[in-house]
């Protein structure tokens, strides 16, 4: 129920008004002048408040004004004089939703009151649902106690509230974009756009539209205008993943961004202007890319002003058990399932794994866990082949003679020779591209 303060040192009037709203279901609470107001606000949230502008003890219009800037969030109908036209025009300049001439607007005041309090709700929602955001994409939900995961969340925390440019490192799956999203939710950007993407998930010309815009009939297809990402996300942060595939040409451009915050749309040749930071990811180790000249040395200096290493999973053994019991709970929870505890065996199994995808894979080789299982604790049959394998093929040690002896030295070769590409060593074995992944994690290859 919504609570409206009536705020009038005319009696009857109030009570008459007080009546006549709490028919409407309204909780009416009332005060005489302002300072008992004030006490009253103090004692209880307040959703609307219809005030007299003229109070024994000031000014309604003041009093308005006041209450705006200490609780933003009520809505405030105020009462004018009949005929005093500048007292309306001044509650509206000091932020009350409306005023009505009293006694003559009188049918006015109920639909007034519930478009107030229709705007009060939507925005006791929306706080509630930044809320909700905020507080997934908190630090508290990366989970782990492993030094080096809280080595990580603890500089992220440090840099969230600062500007700086970020640039997380870490293989795929370790939960760059988690961070990321850690990092914007914590600093002061946090009410403004979040955008993310995946820079080699696009063609150069592609990504350069897609981040920076583009004009109509700059280039065939574009018909209409377009804004970039950057525009998309000023005042608040863009995160750019995989930024060691972007096209050298673009990465000028982004420098010039991260330099000036200066880019040009394509199809126009003044530059805009956007207050955007920026935050940046890579599995790729980029002094080797700087090397092979795939990189610009310049950006990456820029980029890498405050790095943060995110660990593999294989890294940080001892975290797998909290989250593996993580993803199983949601997972139970979306399927539907009785609850079920994690087998000592199971959870063995996933230890001794290797996790190339990191946490990615560990969900999704929980998440079908979950849906195969109907026993009343998850059991390693309903692991992947290569993880219920993982556990005794690490210990098995092969004899000098044995066939396998001779398949893992064979492979190995077939490694060099592709120097490490798999799927060209698969081709050339002529397996599956899994077998090859499941061999090497058997025989412990490189
Ligand atoms: N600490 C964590 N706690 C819970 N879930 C996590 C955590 N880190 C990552 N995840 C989950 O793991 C998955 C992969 O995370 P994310 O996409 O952030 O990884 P990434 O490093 O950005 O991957 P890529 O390099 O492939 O883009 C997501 O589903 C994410 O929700």
């Amino acid at each position: 129920m919504n609570t409206i303060l009536l705020i009038d040192d005319e009696e009857k009037l109030r009570s008459l008004m007080a009546r006549i709203l709490s028919l409407e279901g309204f909780n009416i609470i009332q005060a005489e002048n302002i300072k008992t107001a004030w006490k009253k606000i103090a004692l209880q949230e307040i959703d609307v408040v219809v005030c007299d502008v003229k109070l024994p003890d000031g000014s309604g219009l003041n009093f308005s004004r006041a209450l705006k800037e200490k609780f933003p969030a009520i809505e405030i109908i105020l009462l004018t004089a009949y005929g005093n036209i500048p007292d309306g025009v001044q509650a509206i300049k000091n932020n009350a939703f409306d005023y009505i001439t009293k006694g003559d607007d009188n049918n006015k005041i109920i639909p007034l009151l519930y478009k107030a309090v229709e705007k009060v709700n939507l925005t006791k929602r929306i706080l509630q649902l930044e809320q909700q955001v905020g507080k997934k994409y908190s630090f508290e939900n990366i989970l782990g106690k492993s030094k080096a995961i809280l080595q990580s969340v603890a500089l992220a925390e440090k840099v969230a509230k600062t500007d700086a440019t970020v640039l997380l490192l870490g293989e795929t799956g370790t939960g760059k974009e988690v961070f990321a999203q850690a990092i914007h939710f914590a600093s002061d950007r946090n009410n403004k756009p979040f955008v993310a993407i995946n820079c080699s998930a696009f063609s150069k010309d592609l990504l350069e539209s897609e981040l920076f815009g583009h004009k109509a009939g700059s280039f065939t297809g574009a018909t209409k205008d377009k804004k970039g990402l950057f525009e998309e996300a000023n005042k608040g942060t863009i995160f750019l993943d995989e930024i060691g595939e972007m096209a050298v040409e673009l990465q000028a451009k982004l420098l010039r961004v991260l330099e000036s915050g200066e880019f040009i749309k394509i199809g126009e040749t003044t530059p805009s202007k956007v207050n955007v930071r920026i935050i940046a990811a890579t599995n790729r180790d980029l002094s080797k890319e700087i090397e092979l000249g795939n990189f610009r040395e310049d950006l990456y200096y820029r980029l890498s002003v405050f790095t943060i290493e995110i660990p593999a999973l294989r890294d940080r053994k001892q975290d797998i058990p909290e989250l593996a019991n993580y993803f199983a709970e949601i997972f139970i929870a979306k399927t539907n399932k009785r609850s079920f505890k994690l087998s000592k065996e199971y959870l063995q199994a996933l230890e001794n794994h290797s996790w190339k995808g990191n946490i990615r894979e560990l969900k999704n080789v929980i998440e079908r866990s979950v849906i195969l299982n109907d026993k009343e604790v998850l059991s390693i049959d309903s692991l992947p082949y290569e993880l219920q394998h993982s556990s005794n093929n690490s210990q098995k040690t092969l004899s000098a003679f044995s066939l396998n002896s001779a398949e893992k030295l064979h492979i190995q070769k077939v490694l060099n020779h592709t120097q490490g590409n798999k799927a060209e060593a698969a081709r050339l074995l002529e397996i599956g591209i899994a077998t090859l992944y499941r061999k090497i994690e058997e025989y412990k290859l490189q």
